[in-house]
């Protein structure tokens, strides 16, 4: 029997992803039609033997939260069930906080996927290995490139057995071209070393907590467990840690662009995992460029052109003579005759005048180079904002007529002009 847990973090952790995280937690943001971990979730689904899908954050268990859980028990077949931690943990916290409900049943492993990664989830291949030589701690490991590489957890394997004989967390010189895609499986026993970490903050807690200052910004001595620092690199190298490495596909969602090229990833995988939610062309439909979802209550008028790495949500009106391209229109927004929308995020009911062209600058992984990865933007450099997508918050107005480029437009902003590189608050 198997189990898994999605690390779902909190609130403060979206920050990179306003104006998009103030309708829905980061987690339920729509990346290729659907909440960004029912990709998580089909894939643990897809495993045999799993019982139960855990998700573990610091969220208040809202609307959307409990809807989403309600709809995805339904869909899967399978309890899910969300787990409130008093206070951020870390990424190893909530797993320690609740092993009992973990381990009940009696699990024989247990995935740990990080919620914010987009991955063709091989799990089943993991597990396989897990089975040939079960080991407590098993990581997923990509490549990246030199420079991108310190932007995540480095693995230093024996390139014969696998094992991790070197973990660093974002380093900040070259250690490794091998990184960990957050996606685990454990054993029970991977409990253990958890437990030690816990005790020892507890004992230093008490002994130093008034002269030490809290770096993380998380509540300290109160579990927190960094999973990467406190277990990996301190158990590297002897023998409880291995790497699975994949080639398969994988990225980060920090941010709204990297959700649109997570959106075109998992478009991709479309053509092979569900056909079904790919828009095929058809006589009197729109015409369709490529890798194309619309959700089957959008309007969208026949003359419209859409595609590629397009995903239009619930209740969407596209208008005659639109043109999409590398863009997520999110439910209830209306894009009017002849609106022209690339590499942006149209936000939830919002509406593009006729004629109005939206458009945002891609930041996509250099395609020449196979290990790059997307980089984790950041928004401004010098003090100026840098060209990125567009991305339009909740119930905007865009006038007839206008060009918004590069711009981050807050929600509920009725905009009456064109606007070029600004972020309109
Ligand atoms: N439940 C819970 N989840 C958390 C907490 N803190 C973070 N998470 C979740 O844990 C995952 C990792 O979060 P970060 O702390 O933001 O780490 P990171 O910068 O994404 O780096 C991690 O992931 C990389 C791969 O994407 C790794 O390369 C890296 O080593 C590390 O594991 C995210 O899904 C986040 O929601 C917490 O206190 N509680």
């Amino acid at each position: 029997m198997l189990k898994a847990v999605i690390l779902i973090g909190g609130p403060q952790k979206g920050t990179r992803f306003r104006p998009l995280s103030f309708e829905v937690p980061k987690p339920l943001f729509p990346v290729a039609g659907v909440p960004m971990i029912q990709h998580h979730i089909e894939a643990c689904a897809q495993v045999s033997g799993m019982q139960e899908i855990l998700l573990i954050g610091f969220y208040q268990p809202d609307e959307p939260l409990i809807r989403f859980l309600e709809s995805a028990q339904q869909e899967f077949h399978l309890p899910i069930r969300y787990l409130q931690e008093f206070a951020p943990l870390g990424t190893g916290g909530g797993l320690y906080h609740f092993r009992d409900q973990i381990l009940a049943g009696g699990p024989e492993a247990f995935f740990v996927l990080n919620a914010d990664v987009c991955s063709d989830f091989p799990l089943g291949a993991m597990l396989a290995a897990h089975r040939r030589q079960p080991r407590p701690f098993l990581l997923l490991g990509t490549t990246a490139n030199r420079t991108q590489s310190l932007n995540y957890g480095c693995i230093v394997e024996n390139p014969q057995t696998h094992e991790v004989l070197h973990y660093v967390e974002k380093p900040s010189t070259f250690v490794s071209d091998i990184i960990n895609c957050g996606i685990y499986l454990f054993s029970p026993e991977a409990l253990k070393p958890l437990r030690d970490v816990f005790q020892r903050n507890q004992q230093e807690r008490q002994l130093y907590l008034p002269l030490r200052e809290d770096t993380n910004g998380l509540w300290p001595g109160a579990g927190t467990i960094r999973l990467e620092q406190d277990v990996f690199s301190a158990l590297a190298g002897q023998g409880q840690i291995y790497v699975h490495l994949t080639d398969g596909i994988w990225s980060q969602i920090k941010s709204a662009g990297s959700a649109l090229y997570a959106s075109r990833l998992y478009l991709s995988q479309y053509q092979v995992t569900h056909p079904e939610r790919l828009t095929r062309p058809a006589s009197g439909g729109p015409r369709i460029r490529g890798n194309v979802y619309i959700h089957p209550t959008a309007k969208v008028a026949p003359t419209a052109v859409l595609g590629p790495n397009v995903s239009i949500g619930e209740g969407v009106t596209v208008g005659e003579g639109v043109r999409l391209r590398e863009t997520i229109v999110l439910h209830g927004a209306t894009l009017q005759e002849h609106t022209c929308v690339l590499h942006s995020i149209v936000g939830w009911g919002s509406t593009v005048g006729r004629w109005a062209r939206v458009e945002g600058t891609p930041n996509d992984p250099n395609p020449n180079d196979p290990r790059a990865h997307m980089d984790s933007e950041s928004l401004f450099k010098d003090g100026k904002l840098l060209p990125a997508i567009t991305i339009l918050g909740c119930r905007v107005r865009i006038p007839a007529e206008v060009l918004i480029l590069n711009s981050i437009v807050l929600p509920h902003k009725e905009l009456s002009r064109s606007f070029t590189n600004q972020i309109i608050l």
